[in-house]
């Protein structure tokens, strides 16, 4: 079933019809200001709509088999990928990334439905030895009810479906929240769903150019279970407190500040393939995006050279564009951000090796930049850039390594380059972070828990621990036998 031919649709979709709203908001292209489309703008009695929707959904959604919903997660899956070229280009259009990493978001994104359409008839309960011989225990695992799902911009297809595909799995009926600045690619994903025969009310997109009000809802009616947020950390802590008033559980993957460590044994090519990698995926627009590179003495200046000989040859331009490796920043807050980090760098001490200032193509275009000599009284050092500045700061032994790693109120992905094995046992031990690359500049894949510690979130997405957010075990203890 292939999209309609722009890919473009501009209404929300709840109770399996596609609803206009009071208002429209307008979406843009972030790599020429061009408006895409003008979506429907709903308010929180539409956001109401939508959860007695997924409520009214939820028994007969349940009583599908486990197979049933397997069916139906597979057909979504090979419609996805029918459509990966139409999906990829209407991605790089709203949210600007090369269109090779958007084709590469929509396989990424559909293998989740892929895993979980697999997961779905693997939802065990299981029997425990009894506390009396009269007595049986038993253990179900059911699905948890009306999830709500909040998504942010930078991957726009598989934030969604990392929540919603075990979520359907399970079982559950979810409602999705997606970003206003790429909801487009939503609701394509959510036509390709009715397209294959999702029941009505089982999937819905709420779109709206003011969330807050929509997250008012979503966190606080009984309804909802369970809210899943990806997104920043601040926005993550206040929806975690809106979510106390009915115990709701929630899952939250929020903001990251990735250390990558260079050790003195590590391969120093390898590792610089890897920095690039992690740096500036999206424009290093990613919560997994190494946010501070931390090089040991011995090898710093030779890793500098290297890395920036690389930086200075990535291609800026419109993600459309052959060969560009760098897009857009999503907007200019983003812009003002990166610039700051530059500016109180270079102020403290720093020194910088190659970008530094707004591309000449305008816009939201950013250079890549590499900043040496930094240190720990920078901004870059605490707060997350999200944009395509590497800071390279130099240590002298693991110890100290390890500890400014660690230095840091976040902890979700840490990478670090070394070859001997008792260095990297011992590292791999002492870094605080939900995900250790080794070796590696990308870690993600729907086949790993994907998550953080500390600051940066609750709960894990991906594997089958991702199917055990959107499940409650019930226990029964059967007597008088
Ligand atoms: N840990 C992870 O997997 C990820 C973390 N992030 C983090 O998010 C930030 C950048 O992404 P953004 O989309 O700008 O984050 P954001 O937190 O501003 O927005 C994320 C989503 O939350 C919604 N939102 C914002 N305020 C809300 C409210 N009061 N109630 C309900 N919904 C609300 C937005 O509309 C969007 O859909 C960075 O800090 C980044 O590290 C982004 C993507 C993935
Ligand atoms: O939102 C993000 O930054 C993603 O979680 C990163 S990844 O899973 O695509 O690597």
């Amino acid at each position: 079933m292939p999209l309609p031919a722009d890919s473009i649709i501009d209404k929300a979709y709840i109770a399996g019809q596609w609803r206009d709203g009071p208002d429209r908001f307008a979406v843009t292209n972030p790599a020429t200001g061009e408006v895409l489309a003008e979506v429907a703008d709903l308010d929180a009695d539409a956001a109401r709509d939508a959860v007695a929707a997924a409520d009214a959904a939820w028994p007969a959604w349940r009583r599908q088999t486990a197979k049933q919903r397997a069916a139906l997660l597979r057909a979504w899956f090979d419609a996805i990928m029918a459509n990966q070229e139409a999906l990829a280009r209407l991605m790089t259009l709203e949210q600007g990334k090369p269109l090779a990493e958007s084709m590469g978001e929509v396989a990424y994104g559909a293998s989740f439905v892929e895993f979980y359409a697999e997961e779905a008839k693997r939802m065990a309960g299981e029997t425990l030895p009894s506390h009396g011989a009269d007595k049986r225990v038993l253990v179900f695992r059911e699905p948890i009810g009306v999830v709500a799902a909040i998504t942010p911009w930078n991957f726009p297809l598989a934030m969604i479906t990392r929540k919603c595909a075990p979520a359907l799995a399970a079982g559950c009926p979810v409602v999705i929240k997606p970003a206003e600045a790429t909801p487009l690619t939503a609701l394509a994903l959510a036509k390709l769903a009715e397209d294959v025969g999702f029941p009505a009310g089982v999937l819905n997109v709420v779109t709206a150019s003011s969330p807050a009000a929509i997250g008012e809802v979503l966190t606080t009616d009984p309804r909802v279970r369970k809210v899943s947020f990806t997104g920043s950390t601040p926005v993550g802590k206040r929806l975690l407190a809106q979510c106390a008033g009915t115990v709701k559980k929630a899952s939250m993957e929020l903001g990251g500040n990735a250390p990558f460590i260079v050790f003195d044994d590590a391969d120093l090519d390898a590792a610089v393939e890897g920095a690039i990698a992690s740096k500036y995926r999206n424009s290093g627009q990613t919560c997994v995006c190494t946010n501070r590179l931390l090089v040991q003495d011995g090898v710093y200046d030779a890793f500098l050279d290297k890395l920036a000989a690389k930086v200075a040859q990535m291609k800026v331009g419109n993600g459309l564009e052959d060969g560009v490796m760098q897009g857009p920043l999503i907007n200019r807050a983003a812009v003002e951000k990166v610039q700051a980090h530059i500016a109180d760098a270079l102020e403290k001490g720093g020194r910088l090796v190659c970008g530094g200032k707004p591309h000449g193509l305008g816009g939201t275009f950013f250079e890549p930049t590499v900043i040496a000599d930094v240190t720990a009284e920078m901004r870059v050092a605490t707060e997350e850039t999200f944009g395509p500045l590497a800071p390279v700061f130099r240590f002298d032994s693991d110890e100290e390594a390890i500890a400014m790693a660690n230095a840091t109120e976040f902890g979700l992905a840490a990478y670090f380059y070394a070859r001997d094995y008792r260095r990297i046992w011992h590292v791999m031990e002492a870094l605080e972070y939900g995900m250790v690359a080794v070796n590696e500049g990308i870690l993600s894949t729907e086949l790993a828990p994907f998550g953080g510690v500390k600051e940066s979130g609750l709960g894990r997405e991906g594997s089958h621990h991702g199917l055990d957010e959107f499940t409650e075990l019930k226990y029964v203890c059967v007597g008088g036998l």
